[in-house]
């Protein structure tokens, strides 16, 4: 298959993450015969200070001209410490969303067995979990008008669902379910806003339409505690915006570390990978960044376009590095040497011999002076 991919490496992190997606979708395309072209375009803080715009025009027109888009992180301290700022890194990934469409955001969530000592929660409570987070991505409080007044003592941010808004994504999460564990819990604030009441009655009337799902309703201030104390108990959640930026990474700890959440962005005609977290700028450049999410985004780009053998070996390299302890020291307190690149490095390897049993961390390590 040939495909053309924007790769927006952002701030932070973000560029390092995003280098080992792409080295793995290389080595995808190499032992499966496919043409996968990577088209750079910069967004977020890195492209204010080229251009003022934290989504410059040309950086658009890439993402709309290739066939799906692979981003990085931005974000950065300047301005996340400076309330007065005119411009913002983060404006730029917004717009990016809203323009293009992308109106849901898939988030799974899992535990591994193989990391379940990492979650500081109880293995018994999260062996096994298994959500897929569907997140309303171009719409609520995000998007509606902002306000602040001239003395600058009050301001406002409105949240804003029309009908079509909630149809659309219901019907995904719906779809996802049936192939699932077939429950969708729709996590909202139906008894104090108006525009969760909406959802729950949109939602509620379009399940009818899909009577193998159940469907059940949970407040998002009792979600939050669900999740901690019993995440086996979700199959798809279905949400707004604000609420499944909340409550995904907050589901990240049944995992282990944020640095392992992928997602989709997908709408009607276009479609987005990135990693949940953000630009992590404290780690910026020193190699401790966990890779996988950005790798794991680059996976599910590929079962977007129905590659699903491809995706699968690289998530099968993702399950061996875990195995074999070869990750960064957010997941990893025996061997903290093992760089943001050496993980991408050994996902590549697998991705080339994936039969070589002989493949191990001894492998590894003797290629220490390569290892920061
Ligand atoms: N999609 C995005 O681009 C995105 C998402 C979230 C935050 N942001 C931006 O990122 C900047 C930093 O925000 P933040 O500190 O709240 O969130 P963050 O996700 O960047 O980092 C929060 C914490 O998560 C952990 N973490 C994040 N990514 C990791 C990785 N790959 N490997 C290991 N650990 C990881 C670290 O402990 C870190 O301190 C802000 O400017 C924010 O606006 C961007
Ligand atoms: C950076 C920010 C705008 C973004 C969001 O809130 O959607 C981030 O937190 C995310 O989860 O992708
Ligand atoms: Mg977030």
């Amino acid at each position: 298959m040939k495909l053309k991919i924007a790769v927006l490496p952002g701030d932070g992190i973000g560029p390092e993450v995003t280098a080992q997606a792409v080295k793995v979708l290389k080595a995808i395309a190499q032992e499966f015969d496919h043409s996968f072209q990577f088209k750079y375009a910069s967004a977020g803080a890195v492209a204010i200070d080229e251009t003022g715009d934290p989504l410059p025009k040309e950086t658009l027109d890439v993402c709309k001209a290739t066939d799906a888009i692979l981003f990085g992180a931005i974000g950065d301290p300047k301005y996340d410490n400076n309330p007065d700022a005119q411009v913002r890194p983060e404006q730029g990934l917004l717009k990016l969303r809203k323009e293009l469409g992308l109106y849901a955001n898939i988030r799974p969530v899992k535990a591994y067995d193989t990391l379940l000592d990492k979650s500081p929660l109880k293995k018994q409570f999260i062996k096994g979990t298994d959500i897929c987070i569907y997140r309303e991505l171009t719409g609520g409080i995000y998007f509606g008008e902002k306000t602040l007044s001239e003395d600058g003592n009050t301001a406002s941010d409105l949240c804003v669902y029309s009908r079509s808004e909630i149809e659309r994504i219901t019907h995904l999460a719906f779809k996802s379910a049936q192939s699932r564990k077939r429950k969708v819990t729709l996590v909202d604030k139906a008894n104090v806003l108006e525009s969760s009441r909406l959802w729950r009655k949109v939602v509620t009337e379009i399940s009818q339409e899909y009577k193998d799902v159940k469907l059940d309703y949970l407040f998002v201030d009792n979600a939050a505690m669900q999740i901690i104390l019993n995440p086996k108990q979700f199959d798809v959640i279905l949400t707004e915006n604000m609420f499944g930026d909340i409550i995904s990474d907050e589901a990240s700890v049944i995992g282990g570390s944020i640095g392992l959440l992928a997602s989709a962005s997908v709408g009607d005609y276009f479609a987005m990978f990135e990693p949940i977290h953000g630009s992590y700028p404290q780690a910026k450049d020193l190699g401790i960044a966990n890779p996988i999410a950005s790798i794991l985004s680059a996976a599910m780009l590929l079962d977007h376009f129905e590659l699903y053998e491809e995706a699968e070996l690289i998530r099968e390299g993702v399950e061996r590095s875990l195995k074999l302890n070869i990750t960064t020291p957010d997941l990893n307190t025996k061997f903290n040497h093992i760089s943001t690149t050496k993980v991408g490095d050994f996902i590549e390897d697998f991705i080339n011999n994936p039969k070589d049993t002989n493949m191990n961390f001894t492998n590894i390590h003797l290629g220490q002076s390569t290892i920061i």
